[in-house]
This record gives C-alpha cells, structure tokens and sequence, in this order.
C-alpha cells in the first residue's frame, strides 16, 4: 500500500540480493523507519520483538530467514537448525511453521549448491502469493459489505469493528481483515472503521488507525472495553478481524480481546467475519482451545506503554505500581459457534470442519 505517494511492501529483498528490508513497526505511527536484516539472528530478533508481525508476515519473513541461512550453510543440518531457531520466535501464529514446513519440504530434495538460489527464489514467491490471497480475500469479503450497505439507505455508512492490526502491515500487502475495506473505499461504498486500541501493545491505536489515516478511510479509536456498548446501540455492522491460527473445526485463534468481542456481537446479531489467507488454518488441530499454544508475554508490555511526548520523544511510561505484577496473554480463542463465516482466498466459508472441507477439498 502507499506510504505518501511511495508503494511500499511490508517486506522486500534488498538490493543485494541477500538481505531483507523491513518496515520497522515499533515505531508508527510516530515515525516511519525502514531497517535492513542482514543476519539469521536478526531476522529471529525481529519476529520475537515485534518489529515485523501478524502472521502472515511473520511467516514470509521466517522465509527469508531461511534464505539467508542457505548462502551460509545448505546443509540438511543447517535446514533443522535454522527451522528450530526460528519457530521458536514466537509460538502462536501458524503461518511461521506453514511458512517454515514448505521452504524445508521444497529446499530439502535440491543439490547443496541450488539451495540458495532456489531458497530465495521460494521466498519472494511465498511474500507474491501472499499479496494474491490477500487482494483475493478482500473481493470475497467485499460482496458481504456490499450487501450489507445494499440493506440500508443510499449513501449511508457501512459502521466495520476490527480488533488487533490485520492490516497490511501483518501481511506483505493488502492486509487480511482490511482487505475487504480498502476495496469498498476503492468501490466508492461510504465505510467507516471503529479501530479497538488493543491493549496492551496497541497494534489497533498505532498501526491500523495509521493505515487507515494513511489511506483516507473514515475510522474512530476507541477503547477495547467500547465494542459491546457500540453494538447494543446498533453503530456496528459487521466486526471484521483477523486470525493466527485458525482450526480444521473452524475455532479462531487471534489477539486477546477477540473471544470478548465475538460474545458482544453474538448477543447483539452483529456478524462476526474471521478474514484469513489458507496458511493459517492449521489442519491437525482441532479444538482451539485445547490444542493452540498461546503466547505469554512480558508483563512489562501491560505496565509500560510507549507513546510520543509532548516534546516529540518516544519513550515509555509506567501506568501501573512498580510492585504489581502484570500478566499478558496474548491471544484468546473464539469458538467456531460464535464466528458468522471465514473470508478466505476462496469464498466464504462457515466455520465449521464441514466449511472448511467443502472449502479446501484436497485438505479433506
Ligand atoms: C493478518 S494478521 C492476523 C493476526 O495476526 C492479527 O490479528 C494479530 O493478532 C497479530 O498479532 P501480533 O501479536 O501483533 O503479531
């Protein structure tokens, strides 16, 4: 997507051919800095601290990591090593294992010499097929907000709730859950997004309220805690989120405070729409709730919140006592029962195990 006039993906491969350049998220909205990784440890430290997230974009960058590993060393060895130390970054989003599974499964069968090459080749496909799901996921997601406005008065506002950042900033373009908004702003349809701030890290108040701003689609932040108000006195639509790891039964794994607002819009007949690209469903696990490892952590990210002052610095404060603990999951599950329908690449799907099959037959 445009950064001024300027295209930008999340992610690309730097002029060298070796290393990758990426748009460092820690500090938006307040400034836009661009970091080159040049090294596997860096990639790993990049996943684990958040400049680059979402998992779609997890998974690409987890790609490239591999790539570089390989001009290195392309041995088998050196294949499991960099697997491991990679998915270790961070446990939740499947499109990291997705991502790390398909560059082993195509790397392994090739002569040591092809690998490099071939390895990065893979990679830019991975990061190009991402854009396709996602361009394809917002034309599926785009006929159900065009109903929705066809059901009201010409010209009235479409009212979207998104959760977390399911932007582009967490895919390589287009993003998943604003997929679909930014194509009905392009159809001309009057949208306007309620953005949830999403404590503790803010993803909603720093990255996708800088999408939206950026792009020109009418938006509001509200607190995470305002959804349920908003719904019971019928200002929203449709909720669209995003996912990290979607199950075969169709239970959607996404960012803390998403289970919440799945409840909110069940008691008040809002649909509740799940936008995800086919690397995030993860086929061997059935009950999310169960099954899906979820991500503790630091408490410090729930004590201390960076924002910018009034001098123009970014730096931290502290809003809690030194002394209280603070604890931070940071995903919840949300059962299939309460999601309307997941907006895959290739249609809508229920979610359900039946969905999912009819949707993906090769998966069944
Ligand atoms: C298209 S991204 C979907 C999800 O990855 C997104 O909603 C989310 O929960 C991101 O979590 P994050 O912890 O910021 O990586």
């Amino acid at each position: 997507m445009n950064v001024g006039d300027r295209h930008f993906r999340t992610i690309w491969l730097s002029d060298d051919g070796r290393s990758v350049e990426i748009i460092d998220q820690r500090w938006l909205p307040h400034e836009f800095r661009i970091e080159k990784l040049v090294t596997v440890a860096g990639i790993a430290t990049a996943i684990r601290d958040m400049w680059v997230r979402g998992a779609p974009l997890i998974g690409v960058t987890a790609a490239y990591g591999v790539a570089m590993q390989m001009t290195d060393d392309a041995s088998d060895e050196a294949l499991d090593t960099v697997w491991e130390i990679l998915h270790d970054t961070r446990p939740t989003a499947i499109n990291l294992r997705w991502a790390l599974d398909e560059m082993r499964r195509f790397l392994r069968p090739l002569p040591l010499g092809e690998r490099a090459a071939a390895a990065y080749r893979r990679a830019n496909e991975i990061a190009d097929e991402d854009v396709g799901l996602n361009r394809a996921i917002g034309e599926n997601g785009l006929a159900i907000i065009k109903d929705i406005a066809a059901r009201k008065q010409p010209g009235e506002t479409v009212n979207i709730l998104t959760h977390c950042n399911a932007g582009w900033l967490a895919t390589v373009d287009y993003g998943t859950a604003t997929s679909p908004i930014y194509l009905a702003v392009e159809a001309g349809i009057p949208v306007h997004v309620y953005v949830d701030e999403t404590r503790p890290r803010n993803q909603g108040a720093q990255l996708t309220a800088w999408e939206m701003a950026g792009h020109g689609v009418p938006h509001t932040l509200i607190v995470d805690n305002a959804g349920g108000h908003l719904m019971q006195r019928g200002a929203i639509d449709m909720v669209i989120v995003g996912t990290d790891r979607t199950t075969a039964d169709g239970d959607v794994c996404n960012k803390i405070g998403t289970y919440l607002k799945a409840l909110a819009a069940a008691d008040n007949d809002v649909p509740f729409y799940v936008a995800l690209p086919s690397p995030t469903i993860d086929w061997t696990v059935g009950d999310g709730l169960a099954e899906i490892p979820i991500e503790e952590r630091s408490g410090d990210e729930v004590s201390l919140v960076w924002g910018k002052t009034a001098s123009g610095k970014i730096a931290q404060v502290r809003v809690s006592p030194e002394a209280t603990p603070a604890a931070n999951p940071a995903f919840d599950v949300t059962p299939a029962r309460l999601v309307t329908g997941l907006i895959t690449e290739r249609g809508i799907a229920k979610a359900s195990r039946e969905g999912l099959k009819a949707m993906f037959p090769e998966r069944g």
